[in-house]
């Protein structure tokens, strides 16, 4: 058995009583990637030299006193759109291709204090533009479940490398679906949190009105324990809430007798697979045994949604993605005549398609005598959208439906035409444009593929989002399958 099968709380405990070693952690790591690595493709950077030598420097403090910080010397990848102080940070752009940061991310800061120890840098879609990894500039990472398979996207390195056991867990970020729906395609648990509620300071922006970090893991008491290392205020984020943050994994025990679960309708019609849809009913009956109730609701606006996403995200999108203008980072075309024809060839040359594209979209949805048409019609449905989800929040304490209206689809299956890509966030989009938590954990199979059960809270209420999950993962094995690689 892998040591990762096991749960922080267990390592933890190994740990502290030293008949375990920080370096046999990070060894661990490097074997598994060793073994595995050449068939996945998870990761854009390994960060070897220096993970040992951080193991070696815990290792040596351990001595002196027992860890007490239950993510000590955890090793855990990072997406890379995540910057990290001299450590390559890509966003899996040409035009970032020799970027080193010269600051850390607040969660890479955080992460630090929580002494953990950084295995490398994650493979994803291009500036978070996607559902497959398709849209790497680099590699394809491949599903660990079926090597025909795509990961999902955009975190399909921070989602394939966990399912995979070459980290215990990771860092995503999910902008219209990118935690949740990888998370979902590999058999592991992904958490969207509050938009605000984890510092988005040092995350490459794709969507700044939308982009969340959150953790991705094996298990959901895993995933509780790194949110509460990651989350909180910061003053380098001028969006960044200032909540307390409550203790997760305490709100892990009890029952959810009493609670109320609402099932949108929207959410298992057409386009939803018969696998997916069934998956989801078992495990609404699996939650009304454990006491919860359920009913069915209506989030009306929610077919708007995935236009209004597409809309929004790619105008903030070619905002974010001016700066890359072969002046301030990455990339310079070496053959370009004057400033103007080195502005054009840089991003020619530096942006893969799907970017341009966005890129394209979002200016002329800005443009003028268009903004009125499109962009500010776009931001009066997306308050109706939200508006959906507070209604039924009046009501219900949880919205439970699947994640994605598919398993794993095949490398290739999705790349001709961007739309039947974009559809594949149908259900995961709108709660981003709502600003609410959901995570996504395992829920069933469908021929060997795995499934995912996506669980959505009101506003800063991750506590009863994790304990719904957590509930159901006590009384499934869903989440206990591994991968044969
Ligand atoms: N970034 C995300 O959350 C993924 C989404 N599929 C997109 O391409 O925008």
């Amino acid at each position: 058995m892998s040591l990762f099968e096991h749960k922080i709380s267990e390592i933890h405990e190994l740990l502290h009583k030293r008949d375990l070693s920080v370096s046999d952690l990070v060894d661990e790591s490097f074997k598994r990637i060793g073994e595995v690595e050449g068939k996945v493709q998870a990761f854009l950077t390994l960060d070897e030299e220096n993970a040992r030598a951080a193991a070696k420097a815990l290792d040596e403090k351990a001595v002196q006193s027992a860890p007490t910080n239950k993510l000590y010397g955890l090793p855990i990848g990072i997406k890379d759109n995540i910057v990290t102080k001299g450590l390559r940070t890509t966003a899996a752009s040409k035009i970032l291709e020799n970027f080193d940061p010269i600051y850390d991310a607040t969660v890479i800061q955080k992460l630090q204090q929580a002494e953990t120890v950084t295995i490398g840098k994650l493979n994803m879609d291009e500036f978070a533009m996607g559902s497959s990894n398709e849209n790497s500039g680099f590699k394809k990472t491949l599903n660990p479940w079926n090597l025909d398979r795509v990961p999902g996207g955009s975190s399909g390195g921070s989602a394939a490398s966990v399912a995979a056991g070459e980290v215990l867990f990771s860092l995503g970020s999910d902008t219209g679906g990118s935690i949740r729906q990888p998370a979902s395609f590999c058999g592991v648990v992904g958490m969207k949190p509050t938009y605000g509620l984890v510092s988005r300071f040092g995350l490459i922006a794709f969507a700044s009105s939308l982009d969340q970090i959150g953790p991705i893991t094996r298990n959901v008491e895993d995933n509780a324990f790194l949110l509460k290392a990651i989350a909180g205020h910061d003053e380098m984020d001028s969006t960044s809430a200032n909540v307390d943050i409550p203790d997760y994994i305490g709100s892990l025990t009890g029952d959810i007798k009493g609670l109320r679960i609402a099932v949108p309708k929207e959410y298992l019609g057409e386009g939803v697979n018969e696998e997916v849809r069934k998956s989801v009913m078992d495990a609404l009956v699996i939650l009304e045994r454990l006491g919860a109730t359920w009913e069915e609701v209506s989030l009306p606006h929610s077919k708007y949604a995935l236009a209004t996403y597409y809309l929004l995200s790619s105008s903030e999108a070619s905002a974010n993605l001016a700066r890359f203008d072969g002046v301030r980072y990455g990339y310079r075309t070496p053959n370009a005549e004057n400033l103007i024809e080195m502005y054009k060839k840089t991003r020619a040359e530096g942006f893969g398609e799907e970017v341009k594209r966005r890129i394209m979209l979002g200016t002329f949805a800005l443009s003028s005598g268009y903004y009125d048409a499109y962009y500010k019609k776009a931001q009066k449905v997306r308050t109706l959208i939200k508006q959906d989800f507070e209604n039924v929040f009046e009501k219900y304490d949880v919205i439970v439906g699947p994640t994605a209206p598919t398993p794993a689809f095949k490398i290739g299956e999705n790349t001709t035409d961007p739309m039947t890509m974009y559809a594949n966030d149908i259900l995961t989009i709108p709660v981003n444009l709502a600003g609410v938590p959901a995570i996504s954990i395992p829920c069933g199979f469908d021929k060997g593929l795995p499934l995912g059960l996506q669980i959505i809270g009101s506003h800063f209420n991750e506590s009863t989002v994790y304990k719904v999950a957590h509930a159901f993962e006590q009384a499934t094995d869903f989440h206990k399958k591994q991968p044969e690689l």
